[in-house]
């Protein structure tokens, strides 16, 4: 790499040369849908969702070996200005919980045979309190943003990150105002249960730091360095890396979309590979979505993050290959077509 080339711009180079949709796979799937045993189209979405699975891996028989949750963890500056329910211990007491196999997504995750990998970025350094200034230095942000496609690694098929933070409702919604037009108030949500004085301490502190970051949220990589914070620089570089590799991806909720936002920002087929695992209730979630040409998967009142509606979502996309895969031809079971 050039020396005279600075961290962002090195990033952004990496978006010259995504893959395509594999037109080829993408054809084969559909031949074989036609012959299996049901009236065209009766599996609704979960045609689609195959279709996506082959055109994303370029594979004509798609698979789901290797299916992975990827939780990035950090702590949050702006978390001091009183916006979330939670202390900000509560992020390594819940990695402490996620080893132990105490938390939801470990739930989900085995019962629908998803790995789960959990990566700490540095939970002692909180990112700056970006009402008072930008959360990282670029050489931070970037750095975690490559870490974080560093995480992705040869065996995974199918992929969806995740998110610890205590506070990261705060960013990923100060994400979208900077992305989508304020006020804060627009995209908000109580995150962990802040009250109505927690909610408003929230709207007013993005409010604040839109006003003071505004002449630079033009650019989303200023964004992520500004507003944003660790899990969020690596879940970019996760989605990022996926795509490169050609591993479709699944998105969870209000915060992990915020990195899903950020790279559509830069160019808008970055997360053409990706569909929306579920709809959280938490503030602008669905409207997010609208704007990501998105349609969710589930809609289960699922506010969670960590991934777990993703992963639940991820035994949806489960149960579709399992169908196109296992099902007999009209020829093999000797079922009459349509007359
Ligand atoms: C026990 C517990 C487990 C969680 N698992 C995910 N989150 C979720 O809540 C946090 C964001 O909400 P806020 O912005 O209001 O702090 C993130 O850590 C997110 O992953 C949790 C939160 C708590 C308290
Ligand atoms: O939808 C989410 O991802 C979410 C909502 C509340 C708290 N943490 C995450």
């Amino acid at each position: 790499m050039p020396k005279d080339i600075r961290p962002f711009e090195e990033i952004r180079l990496l978006f010259a040369n995504l893959p395509a949709p594999c037109a080829k796979s993408l054809a084969a799937v559909r031949a074989r849908d036609a012959q299996l045993t049901k009236p065209p189209g009766a599996l609704g979405r979960l045609e689609e969702i195959v279709e996506w699975l082959a055109a994303w891996q370029g594979k004509a028989e798609p698979t789901i070996d290797g299916p992975l949750v990827a939780v990035f963890a950090a702590n949050h500056g702006v978390v001091a200005k009183g916006v979330s329910a939670f202390p900000p211990s509560v992020t390594q007491q819940m990695l402490d919980n996620f080893t132990a196999g105490g938390a939801a997504i470990n739930q989900i995750c085995k019962s629908f045979g998803v790995g789960l990998k959990v990566f700490e970025l540095a939970l002692e350094h909180p990112t700056g309190d970006f009402s008072e200034g930008p959360a990282m230095e670029e050489n931070a942000a970037a750095a975690t943003l490559a870490y974080g496609m560093e995480a992705i690694d040869g065996g995974i098929d199918l992929l969806a990150p995740g998110e610890m933070g205590i506070g990261n409702t705060t960013s990923a919604a100060a994400i979208y105002a900077a992305l989508y037009g304020g006020p804060a108030s627009k995209w908000t949500g109580r995150g962990t249960g802040v009250d109505d004085e927690g909610l408003a301490r929230k709207n007013a502190v993005i409010d604040s730091a839109l006003a003071l970051h505004g002449p630079h949220l033009s650019d989303p990589l200023e964004i992520l360095r500004r507003l944003g914070g660790r899990e969020i620089a690596g879940m970019m570089g996760a989605i990022l890396a996926a795509r490169l590799n050609r591993i479709p991806v699944v998105l969870d909720g209000f915060v992990a979309c915020s990195a899903a936002a950020l790279l559509h920002a830069m160019d808008e087929n970055a997360i053409a590979h990706c569909i929306a695992g579920h709809v959280s209730p938490e503030g602008g979630h669905r409207e997010v979505l609208r704007r990501l040409g998105k349609k969710p998967l589930l809609d289960l009142d699922m506010r969670l993050g960590e991934g777990s509606g993703a992963a639940m979502a991820i035994g949806v996309v489960k149960g579709a290959l399992a169908c196109h895969r296992g099902m007999a031809t009209f020829e093999s079971a000797g079922v009459s077509g349509k007359s």
